[in-house]
């Protein structure tokens, strides 16, 4: 029996994920916790057909805690997204129309993590917890500092979801080879974290190989594509939020995956930021591989009943992948510095 919980449940990525989750058949209780109008998505939510229970929950009478209570799987997209000009604080007039980074939603997105992060350890420690609160390369470190506060700290169990990078190098190959419905077999990893330069999409390695004749420069174009596949939404919703529908998918995609893994389903991977201690062997070998010793990465991680079984290296990298991990670790590791330090010493 699985019990989902999705905190920021009414929001632009909160709705259609709890559709998804709702949809799931393995879901058997499905709890959304959100600030406001989770009666009225649970209410809406409830009248479909599958088996899932569904409930909705506000923050008075211990909302937080009661849609934890007994959570299996908690799922967190709430927080602040990205909007053309964004400033950091509020929506100026005189922004200027560019798409700011990830980063500069931490002010308000680490202490909504960090809270949540602290009713989790609270109430359902056990949980395996797929954060989406960008920015997830500091968000991830911010649930795990506050779970070793609580003493419930297991990296087996934390996963920052970078699924939608994976879901946007799969369609942006498809689309190449010109069979958009190649999309939903064609497995490209992507390692790194989850913001520009730290998304590294492992192009060599895609199952379906690009055209022979694709040259170096489509090839960094893609690369880009993949990297800042977040601002081409972004302008493209024009100040109504960043991706929310396909970030839905890839949620339902990787917690669907966790929850087969953790059933007794074999066999299943997927790359994810997490804590590297979470297999000290396979941490240890990439952090050997990457030159770099950094307590977070995204890679490719083998799945099991406990969460992560095993964490895979890289492999085989084209020297322009080995330049792209390069370039990746020093904004990593600001990152993930800072979520640290957000929670040893608090500033905000
Ligand atoms: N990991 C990824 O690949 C990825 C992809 C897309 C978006 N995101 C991130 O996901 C987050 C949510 O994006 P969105 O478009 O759904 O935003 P949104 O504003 O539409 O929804 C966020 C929801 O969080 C809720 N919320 C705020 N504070 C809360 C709290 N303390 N407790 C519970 N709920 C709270 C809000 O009420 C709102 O309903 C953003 O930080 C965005 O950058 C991550
Ligand atoms: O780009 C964003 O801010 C949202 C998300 O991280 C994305 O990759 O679409």
């Amino acid at each position: 029996m699985t019990k989902a919980v999705v905190l920021g449940a009414a929001g632009g990525i909160g709705q259609p994920l709890a559709l998804l989750l709702k949809c799931n058949p393995l879901i058997k209780e499905l709890s959304l916790f959100d600030i406001v109008n989770t009666p009225g998505v649970a209410a809406d939510l409830s009248h479909i057909s599958t088996p899932a229970k569904v409930e909705g929950f506000l923050p008075p009478d211990d909302g937080l805690k009661k849609a934890l209570t007994g959570a299996d799987i908690v799922v967190i997209p709430a927080g602040v997204p990205r909007k053309p000009g964004w400033c950091g604080v509020r929506w100026h007039i005189d922004c200027l129309p560019i798409v700011k980074c990830r980063d500069d939603l931490f002010k308000i997105n680490a202490g909504i993590v960090r809270d949540l992060a602290t009713g989790i350890a609270t109430v359902a420690p056990k949980a395996f917890v797929l954060v989406i609160s960008n920015p997830v390369n500091s968000t991830v470190p911010i649930v795990a500092e506050v779970f070793k506060k609580h003493g419930v700290f297991d990296p087996k169990r934390l996963f920052g979801v970078t699924t939608l990078d994976v879901v946007r190098a799969s369609t942006f190959v498809a689309e190449i080879l010109g069979d958009l419905s190649l999309a939903p077999s064609i497995s490209v990893p992507v390692v790194g974290g989850h913001s520009g330069v730290t998304i590294v999409p492992l192009l060599s390695q895609s199952s379906h190989s690009l055209p022979k004749d694709f040259s170096e420069s489509s090839l960094d174009t893609l690369t880009k594509r993949v990297q800042f596949g977040g601002d081409e939404v972004v302008k493209a919703k024009d100040g109504a939020g960043s991706a929310t529908l396909s970030m839905a998918y890839a949620g339902a995609e990787f917690a669907t995956k966790v929850i087969k893994a953790v059933n007794g389903e074999a066999g299943i991977v997927a790359p994810s930021f997490v804590n590297l201690a979470a297999d000290k062997d396979g941490g240890d070998a990439l952090k050997k591989e990457i030159g770099k010793n950094l307590d977070y990465f995204s890679t490719l991680v083998e799945l099991g009943p406990e969460g992560v079984a095993k964490i895979r290296t890289l492999g085989k990298l084209t020297s322009f992948e080995e330049g792209l991990v390069q370039a990746a670790l020093p904004e990593l590791e600001t990152s993930i510095n800072k979520g640290v330090s957000f929670i040893e010493t608090p500033k905000l």
